[in-house]
């Protein structure tokens, strides 16, 4: 896989745009405009590989829909679902989009797929945290209940934090696509096997 799309969601002003800019550009814009959807792209070199990076910021439209879940569900191979530490409303936001995924995800409930889901939970704003209204713990638990790995962080602040993050979603995304293609392998060359045993069997059953 040379091309990898993530989608970075989340309620309204949680810092999507200020996220994605901060891993981008390494710095921290105040203000957005938010009046459609946009993808940004860049190319990375992991492990030798060259990849194209698209990012999927859907700004200010509502990303908590089922319908808008699904499509991005369907686009993309790993999720970034972002709330805003000071905002109680935008952790309920999240946890509806980790419900919806888990409920659109082509292998939800089989465990193996779940383990190597690249999703991951971010609280923002962690500057703010004098005016924090959900708990760290808060956002470890509702992490560890839809499996997926859990940063808090400030795209205010934390310039390295934040690219530490989505770098590690990328290299999950590759080996996740590495993994999956290991688990197809064998089924194939399976039944390959199956197909030249029926041939050849066959003939000798027939001289
Ligand atoms: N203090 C603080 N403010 C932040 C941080 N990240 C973003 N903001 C601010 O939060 C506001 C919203 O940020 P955006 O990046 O536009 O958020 P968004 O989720 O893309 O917003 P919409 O597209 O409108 O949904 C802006 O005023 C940012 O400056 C942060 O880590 N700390």
């Amino acid at each position: 896989m040379n091309d990898i799309k993530l989608a970075v969601l989340g309620g309204e002003g949680v810092g999507k745009s200020a996220l994605i800019v901060r891993f981008l550009t390494r710095r921290f814009i105040g203000e957005y405009a938010s009046l459609s959807e946009c993808i940004y792209r860049k190319r990375l070199t992991v492990d030798g590989r060259q990849l194209n990076l698209e990012l999927y910021d859907p700004c200010s439209q509502a990303c908590e829909g089922k319908s808008a879940v699904r499509d991005q569900v369907h686009w993309g191979d790993g999720f970034v679902v972002i709330y805003d530490i000071s905002d109680r409303s935008s952790f309920l936001a999240a946890k509806t989009i980790l419900h919806l995924m888990r409920e659109l995800h082509p292998g939800a409930g089989k465990r193996d797929v779940e383990a190597t889901w690249p999703v991951f939970l971010v609280g923002n704003k962690q500057d703010l945290c004098h005016m924090r209204e959900v708990r760290h713990e808060e956002g470890q638990r509702l992490a560890a209940d839809y499996r997926c790995t859990f940063f808090e962080l400030s795209a205010a602040e934390h310039c390295q934090e934040v690219a530490l993050m989505f770098s590690k979603m990328v290299q999950g995304v590759c080996s996740g696509s590495k993994a999956k293609e290991r688990r197809r392998r064998p089924s194939g060359s399976k039944s390959m096997a199956k197909l030249i045993n029926n041939v050849f069997g066959k003939r000798r059953k027939s001289v």
